[in-house]
């Protein structure tokens, strides 16, 4: 267990990082055949033993930098040890479930019984039909061997956006693909129970509009840009609003329209932070970003009705300047020209993850991203993600900062 003492939360995505949540690529990416990987959201059949070396290296790398890792299964574990919370997950896993009353009977005493390793394991990787020993009947003689009586969830490595932190709170978001659905009861139920998180808030949660933390983005303390797409909705983007102004978790939230393409399918695979005013940014798409700035002129107030100001849409990088009270919101771009810039932007070179302020963790194979990062004085911490990026996702996907410290000026 965590001997940091650091305070929960994030007001930034660059200020010191403390403590990171990731989830180390298990059993769950054995699942993946190229039958189902479109479906399941990989762009391949990632070699899992090397995906999980990568994803050691990456982890190694943050601890090296005295940050404290935090993983997903083991704090799911630990908190399945906890027998109302063990009942939760199970009752919760087979409720959305098209199983039939035999099949779910069987399964709620076998799960009810696996001890919290191997229901962590049940949870993550899945069932499949060919693996269960009893509920035999007329659901499993008519689904084939291989089809799964429990999905696997292999995108839990993107633990970006099944959480947020915003400040002390944490919003439980709501995942907009079928195949990620159920993540967001593995991190509402360790966020409910886990005693490392004892007396935690939440706000938004799993029942809501879809909002997914991929598309959240701490541009500084009190702004928030909120990428609205293929994932996280018009309504999900506004009832988040509400919340941080509700509670003064922000003043301003800047809701940015993205292609809904899978390309783009969060704002973070088109810019991140890497300062307090520096972004990388696809510069394909740079020049015609827009934002709406939202702001409540009555908050913070309980009532639901709080009005909402929304401007006319302006561009993004302005409108995120004058947000966050500096004069410019530098972009180092990805690539020389167009076409590298595409390529490095589907490989997530746009995706990093800022350790601190000018120190970002990237993908070694976007070199020309990288070499620009360090052309404007970013150290880059390389690591290598050959396999982990079959899941288009990179270092900024695959971490929920859980503390960062404040940035500085
Ligand atoms: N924050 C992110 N960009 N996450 C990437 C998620 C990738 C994942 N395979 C998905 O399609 O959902």
């Amino acid at each position: 267990m965590a001997q940091n003492p650091a305070p929960l939360g994030a007001s930034s995505e660059v200020g010191r990082l403390r403590t990171v949540m990731l989830h180390r690529p298990g059993p769950e990416l054995t699942r993946l055949t190229p039958r189902n990987n479109d479906t399941l959201l990989f762009d391949g059949i990632p070699w899992v033993a090397r995906a999980q070396e990568e994803h050691d290296r990456f982890a190694d790398a943050l601890r090296e930098r005295d940050v404290e890792v935090l993983y997903l299964t083991e704090l799911l574990t630990e908190t399945l040890g906890i027998a109302e919370a063990r009942a939760h997950a199970v009752g919760e896993a087979l409720a959305g479930l098209d199983l039939g009353d035999t099949m779910r009977g069987y399964l709620s005493g076998f799960l009810g019984e696996a001890s919290p390793e191997d229901l962590t394991r049940h949870l993550t990787a899945g069932i499949r039909n060919d693996e269960v020993r009893g509920g035999f009947g007329l659901v499993t003689s008519l689904l084939a061997p291989d089809d799964f009586l429990i999905e696997p969830l292999p995108n839990l490595l993107f633990t970006r956006d099944s959480s947020v932190w915003v400040r002390d709170r944490v919003a439980i978001t709501s995942l907009a693909m079928p195949a990620r659905k159920r993540e967001t009861e593995l991190t509402e139920l360790i966020y409910a129970r886990h005693p490392r998180f004892a007396g935690t808030e939440r706000i938004h949660g799993s029942h809501f509009e879809h909002v997914e933390g991929g598309d959240v983005l701490l541009l500084a303390p009190g702004v928030i840009a909120v990428g609205v797409g293929e994932r996280t909705t018009p309504a999900g983007a506004e009832r988040l609003a509400r919340q941080v102004f509700r509670h003064e978790l922000a003043h301003t939230v800047l809701a940015v329209p993205i292609a809904q393409e899978r390309a783009t399918m969060h704002l973070d695979t088109i810019c991140t932070l890497v300062d307090v005013d520096k972004m990388v940014i696809y510069p394909n798409v740079a020049d015609s970003l827009q934002a709406y700035t939202v702001t409540a002129s009555g908050a913070p107030t309980s009532d639901p009705d709080l009005v909402l100001d929304v401007s006319a849409s302006a561009p993004f990088l302005e409108a995120a300047a004058a947000a966050m009270g500096i004069d410019r919101l530098h972009q180092i771009e990805t690539g020389l020209d167009p076409v590298t810039a595409e390529r490095e932007q589907w490989d997530d070179g746009n995706n990093t993850l800022a350790i601190a302020p000018r120190v970002a963790v990237g993908y070694e194979r976007n070199v020309e991203t990288n070499a620009r990062l360090e052309d404007a004085g970013i150290e880059v911490v390389a690591i290598a993600g050959s396999e982990l990026g079959s899941g288009r996702g990179g270092p900024r996907c695959m971490s929920c900062p859980i503390s960062r410290e404040d940035p500085q000026r």
